[in-house]
């Protein structure tokens, strides 16, 4: 019975996949369960025959399929039994694809550290490609890599982030006070007030005014949507929607680069604007890169924008903590720059304190949500722990498995936004300390370039929401919100539901 109803969601997801061909009709769905069956003995008869060396392989009936829909419906314990049965190293086949699923601190940081066994190189020239639409001659010229990816890292490293986000700062006063204006006296879903504000803040900050910030909005949004399933590999054919977002993200972007280069855009885009223009790439491929940028910024930021508020709203006692916190910052600043101009009225939420408790419902916000996968390739057969890996073979990094880990971090599943607080606390499993505990921000080669950032820009972007509004949940309202664990490995992950609250806006 419970094979029959595996079969029919595996039928139903392939024939919803492949909508508009034929062979999804009903009637053919014996012959086709009949030959699944052969292929599944077939598998396992091969299977039996695999070096020991090999990760073990997680078991699974229909071929292609795999264990996507068991994974699927609830990947978190999907992880965890495969983990506890098979050990931190294992094989998942799932929707055609078969890769190495890792799931221990110890050897995600081994994985990181072998820059030169696992390369990340090679899959973020084919992203760039297949999902940013960038032509192969711009992502593989020397300019690529000699210049761009040098001047990104710099831009965005520690003593320029706080630069940016001075300039963050200034737009987050136009377009979150906007937003609080807007919604002033009324009571709305959590997330259409957060963001649009959130993503105008950091939109403008980064490109200035020459960008159609709006339009580029609906571009990425659609786009957004749907990237976790392009980074699995599904084609164009599957996602029309999404892929003609990118595109007509990328017209928005050319319209961008037609304006002149004003200096009211940040210096990391100036940049990239002069080099890929020196680099004498296409317009569509400067426009491409702008658009991969715009991706990068908002798709995490957003989502954790969401929960950090989300969370804090539904702990009442962390919360009023957070804004007493929030508050004696604010007006310790006034005490020492009484006369402060206008334009540098909120720097206190940079310069002014440290936030101890707020910083660490941040790292714990990003915990909590975040369901990161590292992907590597290897480059040529190594050995992790007892297995052997091949050439080419393409390894998961499961940071939720860590970050999920009752051994590493008590009550995983639940949000308790002093857990990080004192600093970066010993954790351990089986006895021995755990220094990669948390890793929202990846690690090794592709750890986050933005994280200095980011960081800051959640601490200001809640910073102004407690300053500005008092945000309360409508009591009417059962809804909450939850991950969408779903979309595993899509990053920081969406709310599933929402929360309604009543916003007012604060008079001083
Ligand atoms: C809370 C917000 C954010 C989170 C949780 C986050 C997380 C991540 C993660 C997990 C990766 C990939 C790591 C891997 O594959 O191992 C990544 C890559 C990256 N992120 Fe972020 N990110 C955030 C915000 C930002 C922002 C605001 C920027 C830009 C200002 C940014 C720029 C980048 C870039 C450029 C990369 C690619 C790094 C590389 O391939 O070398 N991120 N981010």
């Amino acid at each position: 019975m419970a094979l029959t109803s595996e079969m029919e969601d595996a039928l139903n997801l392939v024939s919803h996949r492949l909508s508009g061909i034929r062979w999804s009709n009903k009637d053919v769905a014996l012959p086709v369960i009949f030959c699944l069956l052969g292929y599944s003995v077939l598998h396992y008869l091969n299977a039996g025959r695999k070096s020991k060396l090999s990760p073990p392989h997680v078991g699974y009936w229909i071929p292609w399929v795999g264990s996507a829909i068991t994974m699927g419906k609830d990947p978190d314990t999907f992880l965890k039994r495969a983990s506890e049965k098979l050990g931190p190293i294992f094989r998942v086949t799932a929707a055609g694809n078969t890769m190495t699923y890792v799931t221990s601190p110890e050897l995600i940081s081994a994985i990181y550290r072998d820059s030169k066994s696992f390369v990340f190189f090679p899959l973020w020239l084919e992203l760039s490609e297949r999902i940013f639409g960038m032509s192969h001659d711009s992502v593989h010229s020397p300019s690529m890599r000699e210049e761009y990816f040098t001047m990104h890292h710099d831009e965005l490293s520690p003593r320029n982030s706080v630069f940016l986000l001075h300039r963050y700062i200034k737009q987050g006063h136009i377009h979150i006070l906007d937003a609080i204006n807007a919604f002033n006296g009324k009571t709305t879903p959590l997330l259409p007030f957060l963001h649009l504000a959130a993503y105008h803040s950091a939109a403008y900050a980064f490109f200035g005014y020459g960008l159609d910030v709006p339009k580029s909005y609906e571009c990425f949004r659609k786009f957004d949507e749907s990237t976790h399933l392009m980074i699995a590999g599904m084609p164009r054919i599957l996602l029309p929607g999404p892929f003609k977002a990118r595109d007509e993200g990328i017209k928005v972007f050319e319209e961008y680069l037609k304006t002149p280069l004003e200096d009211d855009c940040s210096p990391v885009i100036k940049r990239s604007r002069e080099i890929s223009q020196e680099a004498g790439w296409s317009l569509h491929d400067r426009a491409a890169v702008l658009f991969t940028e715009m991706w990068a910024i908002q798709t995490n930021y957003l989502n954790s924008v969401y929960w950090i508020i989300a969370l804090l709203l539904q702990h009442p006692e962390t919360l009023t903590s957070v804004k007493a916190e929030i508050e004696a910052a604010r007006t310790a600043w006034q005490v020492t720059h009484p006369d402060e101009d206008p334009e540098h009225q909120n720097d206190w939420m940079l310069d002014g304190a440290s936030f101890p408790l707020l910083t660490s419902a941040v790292q714990e916000t990003l915990r909590y949500s975040s369901s990161i996968i590292s992907i590597r390739i290897v480059q040529e057969p190594v050995q992790l722990r007892n297995v052997c890996l091949e050439k080419g073979e393409k390894v998961l990094s499961i940071t939720r498995a860590v970050h999920m880990d009752e051994e590493i971090h008590q009550n995983p599943e639940k949000f308790i936004a002093d857990r990080y607080l004192g600093g970066s606390k010993l954790r351990y499993k089986n006895g021995k300390p755990v220094a990669n505990h948390t890793m929202a921000f990846g690690g090794g080669v592709s750890m986050c370039e933005g994280r200095h950032f980011a960081s800051g820009e959640l601490r200001i972007f809640a910073a102004f929401i407690f300053t500005y509004a008092n945000i309360e949940i409508d009591p009417t309202s059962s809804e909450r919100p939850e991950p969408m664990t779903s979309r595993m490995g899509g990053g920081i992950l969406p709310p599933l539901g929402d929360l309604r609250v009543k916003i007012t806006k604060r008079d001083f």
